[in-house]
Order: structure tokens, then sequence, then C-alpha cells
């Protein structure tokens, strides 16, 4: 492989100092390089913005191959690209364990925090990704991102092993995560005119990465944002949120709509490969994390993608030259990921290049 031949080399960003310590050593202060233009700041559109929630989707109706639950996922897909997974049959004490550990890692003393530090060639590790200029405005959030799938490419030196539990518990979400990728990959194959084990063969096993967000309380929500909106670069995401705060919101017939958490359920999105191999039947869509004054958030994203090495396009059952021209070229998965990882977050900025047809 190029590059040194090491997998999920994809780029580098700056370092930033840890915006939970800022505002531990100061609850009021907000510095400048976190004050988001006018334009940029987090007003929300009153019109729809209350009143409208994403779909629900019953995974355990899906597995049973239940005609009517794919058909609302293609609805879901299509017109929301984001909906709220129930019934997915992971077991609450464990969704509650990775909660507790993810919040244990913030809780530890900055210089522990630090001894698993991305350094600035690094994506993987705790501190930012996405900050490619010293001008650049910062989000309200720390992170720690790890790959977890394959196990044989983790870096564990980036893994707080001292933390009672951590590895363990991480290691059976990101099983447990696993398995209700596969079926819903497998979803996606049908609903893309492939047999179930479609995606899975032309792609293989998909791969994974698990980020844990900490968004700081803040006292001017107004002015700054939690995770600055962006489309993810996956095949698709798991989240799993904070029962308590409302934090995400995502960009819906151009009005941000929060997402309200549902105890239990992951909250599903598709990703850019997605979007590009269903050749734009399904959108990712923007999305971004606001703060509060009261409460801190936490989030862990469960990120699934194609290998490096894959080649991703439009699938031959999604275009049709009459009707459906193909929309994108075809990209190995490295080379999209890094153009995504080279970028400021910005919207759907980083998929243009991909794009036949602008
Ligand atoms: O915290 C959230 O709700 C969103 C996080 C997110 O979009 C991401 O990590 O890509
Ligand atoms: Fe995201």
């Amino acid at each position: 492989m190029e590059n040194g031949g090491e997998r999920f080399n994809w780029g580098k960003s700056l370092p930033v100092p840890s915006i939970q310590e800022i505002v531990k050593s100061d609850l009021h202060s907000v510095p400048e390089r976190y004050v988001h233009e006018n334009m940029d700041r987090p007003v929300i559109s009153e019109n729809l913005a209350d009143s409208l929630e994403i779909p629900f989707i019953d995974f355990s109706s899906l597995a049973k191959g239940d005609e009517d639950e794919i058909k609302k996922l293609h609805l879901a897909c299509k017109d929301w690209g984001f909906f709220q997974l129930i019934n997915h049959g992971v077991k609450e004490e464990l969704l509650e364990k990775m909660k507790a550990a993810a919040s244990a890692f913030y809780e530890l003393p900055l210089d522990e925090k630090n001894k698993y530090a991305k350094s600035e060639n690094e994506i993987q590790g705790y501190g930012q990704n996405f900050v490619v200029s010293e001008n650049q405005k910062l989000d309200w959030s720390d992170m720690i991102y790890l790959i977890t799938v394959p196990s044989e490419n983790r870096k564990y030196k980036f893994w707080p092993l001292t933390l009672p539990g951590f590895k363990e518990t991480l290691e059976e979400y990101s099983r447990e995560m696993q398995k209700v990728a596969e079926e819903i990959q497998a979803n996606f194959s049908v609903l893309m005119g492939l047999e179930r084990d479609g995606l899975k063969r032309l792609q293989g096993e998909l791969k994974q990465g698990i980020r844990m967000n900490y968004y700081p309380i803040c006292a001017r929500p107004d002015i700054v944002l939690g995770i600055s909106p962006h489309s993810d670069g996956t095949s698709f995401t798991l989240l799993l949120q904070d029962d308590q705060v409302t934090g995400l919101q995502i960009k819906h017939k151009d009005a941000w709509i929060p997402v309200k958490p549902v105890p239990n359920s992951l909250v599903v999105n598709v990703g850019d490969a997605t979007e590009i191999q269903s050749n734009g039947m399904y959108k990712s869509i923007e999305h971004r994390g606001v703060t509060n004054e009261k409460k801190p958030r936490i989030s862990i994203a469960t990120f699934m993608f194609p290998d490096d090495e894959q080649e991703i396009g439009p699938l031959e059952t999604m275009i049709d030259d009459q009707n459906h021209p193909k929309l994108y070229r075809n990209i190995k998965y490295v080379d999209f990921v890094r153009e995504k990882f080279s970028r400021k977050m910005q919207g759907k900025s980083h998929t243009e290049f991909v794009k036949l047809y602008k």
C-alpha cells in the first residue's frame, strides 16, 4: 500500500487546547477562536424545528425481513437520511456502560488524558480533527477517536487502558455495533438492488471507528457550535447520545431540526459512501451539534466504512443512462477520506470533487 503501507493513514490536524479545560478554569469565558461568524451561528429556524421528528425504524422487524419496515427504511433514508433505530437488541446495560466509560475518560485529569493525545499527523487519539489552519474557528468539543475494526489495526497506545473496564466495554460495544451494522448493510444492499450479502461481497467486512465527543457547557451557546455542520464520510454512522441533553441538529428542507434523544435508541445516518453508491438516491445529510449553559453532553459515534483500498462508486444497479445517469465518479475510499480530513468541516464541501455534474 502507498504511504508507508499503513492503513487509516488519513491525514493530520493541528493541535488545539481542550475546551473542557478552558471551561473548567473559567465558566464564563468564550475565547475568540470559538466565536463563529454571524451567518454560522446556531439560530434555529422557528417554523419546523419543534414539530418534526426523524422517522423510527424497528430493527427487529428488519431482521425478520418485514417488507413494510424495509419500505419505511427506504423512505427514511431517502427523505431524511437520518432515523432512530429502536429494538436493536443491544442491551441497555451495555449502552449505559459505554456512556459511563466515555464519561470516566473525560473525568480523568488533563495530564492523564494527554497520555492518549493524538499527534499532529494522526487522526486517532484524544484531541480534535479537521483543524487545518490557525485562523479557523474551533468547535466547542473535545473528542477521542479510535479505530476498532479490524482489530489488528487498533492502536492501543491511544486507548485509556488504565481506566478500569474501558477496554472490555469498548470491545463489547464495538462487537455489538458491528452486528447491528451488518443487518443495516444487508438491508441497504437489498434497497440498492443487490442480494442481502451484495455490499459485503463487493466491499468485504465493514470497518469501524468510534468517536467519543464531549461538549462542555457554554455561557454563550448562541455564538458557538459544538460541532460544525458536516456530513459523515462513512457508509453510515450509529450514534449513541445522552438521554438528557439535546444537542444534535440535522438539516431538513433547509431548516435545522433538533434530534430529541430517545432512550435506548441509536440515531443512524446515511454517510457519503452510501450517497455515492446509491447514485444519490440516499443523501448524507448535514448535521451539527449545539451546546447549552446547563449540562455537558457526551455522544458516541460509531462510524462504519469500507476498506481504504476499496473503490467506491455508484452501483451498476443504481445507474440507468436514460433516467438515472451516473452522478459521481468512482474513487478509492482512502482518497475520498483524505480529502475530507484535509479540510475544515464545512457542510458537504468535501464531496464536491466526486460529483460529475455541479
Ligand atoms: O454529537 C453529536 O450528536 C453528533 C456527532 C457527530 O456528528 C460526529 O461525531 O460526526
Ligand atoms: Fe457527524
